[in-house]
């Protein structure tokens, strides 16, 4: 089997790769951003898209802010995109849990182990929930807190679910928390299980990294709603109702964005070597996922 078509460079290429797709489906952290550091020339590339009549969706799996933090942040980068095209996993897994988990009451209650995010989503479908950002929480574990969970007291009965996300402030407490909820039966769910974060230029631990602790002491894997889930890609073709054919999906991660695109059928991938996956690995022998093309970053597309 040829191994991917390395494009940076590659006019030709470019163009006749571009004229295949319709819709490109964009993953953020490590493709348009580092963190608050936006690649050079994203905002130029995503012009030009839009400019050759190219339909675009943000699909990231980073849990911590929802559709409407991305649109700020989108705006504050200088990058032309609308709310409506944002589909994070935060937004994924509450249409999980509202439409096909669908808790009943009284036990319809989430227990987020995350960020801001998750909670905003869990909102606009109508989810209660407790955790997350809540201050009380964020505290050394004492040891009144290992009785009164122990016996229960500290647990809400009204929890059926967990749902663990990138937690920039998690804790014994939270995880403790956590996981006895999961004891008590809840149904064990995850935004998305990325190992690692690329932030800043650099690496740190990701969601799977975070919720680790908490998956051990449970000894059962939570159901991801992000990347690969397709899950996910079925939820974004229902609200964007797309041919699958004409599609790509541009991503740095081949684990998630890049298996995404395959598993999903989609009609072709671009990964970009400014994040989490290297040329290394997707050229090494019998590399198990591997990209349709390749670039050294994004804005290579502009020729
Ligand atoms: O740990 C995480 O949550 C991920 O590293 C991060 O969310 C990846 O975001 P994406 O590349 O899908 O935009
Ligand atoms: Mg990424």
């Amino acid at each position: 089997m040829a191994g991917p078509k390395y494009l940076t460079g590659d006019k030709a290429g470019i163009e006749e790769f571009l004229a295949k797709f319709d819709l490109f489906l964009f993953d953020c952290d490590g493709v348009l951003w580092s963190g608050d550091n936006i690649y050079p020339g994203t905002a130029e590339t995503i012009e030009m898209l839009r400019a050759k009549g190219k339909q675009l969706v943000f699909v990231t799996n980073n849990s911590t802010k929802s559709r409407a933090d991305y649109k700020k942040k989108f705006d504050g980068l200088g990058i032309p995109a609308k709310v409506e095209e944002v589909f994070g996993s935060a937004y994924s897994a509450a249409i999980y849990i509202s439409r096909i988990l669908k808790l009943q009451a009284p036990k319809n209650k989430v227990f987020v182990l995350g960020e801001s995010g998750i909670e905003e989503e869990l909102k606009s479908e109508n989810i209660s929930y407790i955790g997350g950002t809540d201050p009380t929480l964020r505290r050394d574990m004492e040891q009144k807190d290992f009785l009164s969970i122990a016996d229960g007291s500290a647990l809400d009965p009204d929890v059926g679910c967990v749902l663990i996300g990138l937690d920039f402030h998690i804790n014994y407490l939270k995880m403790s928390l956590a996981y006895n909820y999961l004891r008590k039966g809840a149904v064990f769910l995850a935004t998305n299980t990325d190992s690692t974060l690329p932030m800043a230029h650099g690496f740190f631990p990701g969601a799977g990294g975070v919720g680790a602790g908490v998956v051990k002491a449970h000894g059962k894997d939570p159901l991801a709603l992000g990347k690969p889930s397709q899950a996910m890609m079925d939820a974004i073709e229902g609200k964007f109702h797309f041919d699958r054919s004409r599609t790509c999906m541009v991503g740095d991660r081949l684990n998630t964005d890049i298996q995404f695109g395959i598993e999903g059928k989609l009609g072709g991938t671009l990964m970009v070597l400014t994040g989490v996956s290297t040329k290394e690995e997707i050229l090494a022998e019998g590399a198990p996922v591997v990209p349709s093309v390749y670039l050294d970053k994004l804005s290579d597309l502009l020729g």
